[in-house]
């Protein structure tokens, strides 16, 4: 069978994305979802994405993670997949769709970033020396000094495994705040095992983390792929009116084999 798919990327987390409408491909082929994922045998990619169609909504958005398995919400591949539904002309520059953690609101302007409704946080764990709370996916954020020298794979790993998380994995973010952009993430993901260029959930997350040490809505970022932005309100016991705000970007067209 002939695969053909769109490479997209928000800053530096790249996504296969397949315009699976038809249901041509098979949603539960976690092996070749893998497979195509893989950087060296494959095309390569931190997730995989098809676009589909749903009743009441513009389309539904189906991720996976690089190791072929379900994923939870992907912010910045629901951005990607928000750009792909205008490239194949499903939207214009507002989009209503349907993801893993439920409904979603975007739009693009005329810059091409695209704004991403989260949904709202109902609570944040605060630790002695870390936050944890799901913003659609779950993310553990700690506050680190000298994040550009840190071994995020290491140290990252080492949380993400250890006995609370092992069994359902969680992603680690590293944060250091500093002048401008304000916040400054690195994110080891649950899901690839290792450390990627930028993930629009965990920036999402350690925004809100880092409210509570004084930064304020909206919260600009740096991630090793770009530069993000989040919006956003507190509530009593979290946020509200939440926004992932960034580049989302076509990259290549191919077709492959499998
Ligand atoms: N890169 C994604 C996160 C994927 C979440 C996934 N790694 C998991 O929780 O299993 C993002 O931009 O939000």
């Amino acid at each position: 069978m002939n695969v053909t798919f769109y490479k997209y990327q928000g800053t530096g987390n790249d996504f296969i994305m397949i315009d699976n409408r038809e249901l041509f491909f098979d949603a539960d082929n976690y092996a070749l979802i893998a497979k195509l994922c893989e950087r060296r045998m494959g095309i390569g990619a931190d997730g995989l994405i098809l676009l589909q169609n749903r009743e009441g909504y513009d389309f539904e958005m189906v991720y996976y993670n690089a190791d072929g398995r379900p994923g939870s919400m992907c912010g910045n591949g629901g951005r990607c997949t928000v750009q792909f539904a205008r490239q194949l002309n499903v939207i214009q520059e507002k989009a209503f769709f349907l993801a893993a953690d439920g409904d979603h609101y975007a739009t693009i302007d005329s810059q091409g970033q695209v704004s991403l409704k989260m949904n709202d946080v109902v609570q944040v764990e605060t630790g002695t020396d870390y936050y944890f709370l799901n913003t659609g996916s779950p993310h553990y954020v700690q506050f680190v000094d000298a994040l550009d020298q840190f071994n995020v794979f290491a140290e990252g790993k080492l949380i993400r495994y250890n006995d609370r998380f092992k069994a359902e994995g969680t992603n680690v973010n590293f944060a250091q705040l500093q002048p401008e952009p304000q916040l400054f993430v690195r994110t080891y993901e649950r899901g690839v095992e290792d450390e990627t260029f930028s993930c629009g959930t965990g920036v999402t997350a350690t925004a809100l983390a880092a409210s509570y040490q004084g930064a304020t809505s909206p919260v600009s970022i740096r991630t090793l792929g770009g530069n993000l932005q989040v919006a956003f309100e507190a509530t009593a016991t979290g946020f509200t009116n939440i926004y992932l705000i960034g580049p989302a970007q076509y990259v290549f067209t191919g077709t492959i084999t499998v």
